[in-house]
């Protein structure tokens, strides 16, 4: 169901969470990755999210990208509310909305640097395959990677490779960019060029970005930092530190 835009005028942000929680549940423990946590994200805002380690953050991009559920509360992409859609249409979803830069790259080993950038096209599907491969062409153009477009994934540096996920990242065109710690695995230059690319992607495709970096210097690029302390934004970063003295985040033992 699509909900009423606010104020009849503006479009409904990119990303609404109601009091979304994450358990995460073994026998004796269970934790909340996520707690209560409400968050938007206007259309074209480029947002940098920052947290210790263990804070949340990936738990965060993983629901944000429909790769996994909230135990609880309500997560809305461009006014729709997700809960309770099929498999398949969650992949849908995420298809035509979301592209993704992960740490590791995540590229398949097996194929062509241009054959990467086009899978997306294909799991889009309506697509012929000419055009497919002139799409990821025009974007591997524009992250300075065509002349590795009959290479592997294997002969690529790390800031190339990288280069390479965002190329695959934007095929799509997508609303909503999401990177976990897009330039931890790269040498300094390397993640300059990577952090120009997602500079590039916000201002000429008003993509909504979002992404969680441990480096402040990276962070200051962003139009706004969140930050998360036990699975909830706070505006109080600092606080992080006093609840590590008092014993970290929320568990609770699970009842026999
Ligand atoms: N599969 C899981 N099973 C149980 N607990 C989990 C699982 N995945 C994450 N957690 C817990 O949820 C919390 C949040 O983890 P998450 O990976 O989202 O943190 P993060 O902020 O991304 O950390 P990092 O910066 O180290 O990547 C942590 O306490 C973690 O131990």
């Amino acid at each position: 169901m699509t909900e009423p835009a606010r104020d009849g005028l503006k479009k409904p942000p990119v990303i609404e969470l109601r009091k979304v929680s994450r358990i995460y549940r073994t026998e004796t423990v269970m934790t909340y990755a996520l707690h209560d946590m409400d968050l938007i994200l206007e259309g074209g805002e480029y947002v940098a999210l920052m947290g210790r380690s263990g804070s949340g953050k990936t738990t965060l991009l993983a629901i944000l990208g429909l790769l996994d559920e909230p135990s609880g509360g309500e997560y809305l992409l461009a006014g729709q509310s997700l809960r309770g859609l099929s498999e398949d249409r969650r992949a849908r979803v995420r298809n035509a909305h979301i592209g993704f830069v992960f740490q590791s790259f995540n590229l398949i080993g097996d194929l062509s640097v241009q054959d990467n950038v086009a899978l997306p096209l294909v799991y889009r599907g309506g697509i012929a395959g000419a055009q497919r491969q002139r799409q990821a062409r025009a974007l591997l153009e524009e992250v300075g990677m065509a002349h590795r477009a009959r290479h592997y994934p294997n002969q690529l540096s790390g800031g190339e490779a990288q280069r390479v996920a965002i190329a695959r990242a934007l095929v799509t065109d997508p609303q909503l960019i999401l990177a976990d710690e897009p330039t931890g695995n790269l040498d300094t230059v390397s993640a300059e060029a990577v952090m120009g690319l997602l500079d590039t992607a916000h201002r000429n495709r008003g993509a909504t970005i979002l992404m969680a970096t441990h480096d402040a210097h990276y962070a200051s690029r962003a139009q706004r930092v969140i930050h998360l302390v036990d699975g909830k934004v706070t505006d109080k970063p600092e606080q992080a530190d006093r609840n590590l003295a008092q014993g970290g985040r929320l568990e609770r033992s699970v009842p026999r």
